[in-house]
């Protein structure tokens, strides 16, 4: 587990039970800060509030460490992912993107695109990693993004709050490509509509809470961003509270039927639980209800 010390100070709306994790290797972040807020719950903060938290390449790399950490830290059950200061995230670090884009092999294009379909690779996995979590026992716990922006990050996010004043974009047809870090294979699953897809991602239109709302893109819109931050912080307590066993074997076989037929995911649940209903959760949650007692009276064991 990570060992921890009371911050001195936080410029943010943390809540009061906020410290940055003491690892060394969440000490050695620079465009991610990690903290813990309350019982098994981490605080995952984009920290280049200068930039409006654009992705520079230390942060795609630092995304995919940062959740190879948390998998090991038995002690963690749900994290909270959000952006400090004004913004969520302004995308890619378009600076960089600049230079990576020069900095490419000049005598062929094969070798440049191969070079580049290596990069598109490295920050695909950056999120990927993240939804991931709770899905193998090298990752093992759910994510949430209370957000401004980011549309890729956020699709790879199981739960997704914003406040009112959020809006959403999806931008890469401004920047002359087509987005390829997730958006259009996520999205479509999570709105449900290929036409509002379609329209978004053709036009970059801007979406705004309110529609965000309504095409299920996120499930609550909070007054601001103080209230966002409490009310994740409160649902990410709850998850951790539950049955690890539980938990995380929802989450499997959520994200294993999304992309399949429903008589697989049938198969697939059967075969899950052939071996998961033999925990003693089962039998320490039954007892908990006949006394009642809820989840959280109940010392269930790390996964
Ligand atoms: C291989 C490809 C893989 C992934 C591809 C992903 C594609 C994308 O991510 S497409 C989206 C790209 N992002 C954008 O187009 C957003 C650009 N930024 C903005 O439109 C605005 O900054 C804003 C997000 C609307 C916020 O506006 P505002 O609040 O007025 O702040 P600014 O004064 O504009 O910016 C403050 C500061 O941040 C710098 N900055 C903002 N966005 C980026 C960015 N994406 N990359 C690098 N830097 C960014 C901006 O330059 C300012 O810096 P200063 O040093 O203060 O000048």
């Amino acid at each position: 587990s990570f060992p921890v010390h009371p911050s001195p100070s936080q410029s943010l709306p943390f809540p009061s039970q906020s410290v940055p994790v003491q690892s060394t290797a969440a000490q050695e972040l620079q465009s991610l800060r990690l903290l813990q807020e309350r019982p098994r719950v981490l605080h995952l903060q984009l920290h280049r509030p200068g930039k409006r938290n654009a992705l520079d390449l230390r942060c795609w790399r630092e995304l995919v460490q940062v959740f190879r950490d948390i998998a090991q830290d038995p002690e963690c059950r749900a994290v909270v992912v959000s952006g400090a200061g004004a913004a969520f995230t302004a995308g890619i670090d378009l600076a960089e993107l600049g230079s990576l884009l020069a900095a490419l092999p000049a005598q062929d294009a094969a070798r440049r695109a191969w070079a580049l379909r290596r990069h598109i690779r490295e920050f695909q996995e950056s999120f990927s990693a993240m939804e991931r979590v709770g899905t193998d026992p090298q990752t093992p716990k759910p994510a949430w993004g209370p957000l401004k922006s980011g549309v890729d990050l956020i699709s790879a996010c199981d739960i997704r709050f914003c406040s009112q004043d959020a809006y959403f974009q999806v931008k890469e047809v401004d920047m002359g490509l087509a987005a390829d870090v997730g958006t259009l294979q996520r999205l479509p699953k999570i709105v449900g509509s290929q036409s509002l897809v379609n329209e978004l991602a053709f036009t970059a239109r801007i979406m705004r809470a309110p529609e965000a709302l309504s095409c299920g893109l996120v499930s609550r819109v909070l007054p601001d961003k103080a209230a966002l931050l409490e009310v994740a912080l409160e649902v990410a307590e709850a998850i951790a509270a539950r049955s690890p066993v539980a938990v995380q074997g929802t989450k499997v076989n959520l994200l294993y039927s999304r992309d399949r037929p429903v008589s697989e995911g049938l198969q697939h649940v059967a075969t899950w639980n052939m071996a998961m209903l033999q925990t003693e959760d089962i039998p320490k949650s039954v007892q908990a209800a006949l006394d009642k007692k809820g989840p959280e009276d109940v010392p269930f064991a790390k996964l």
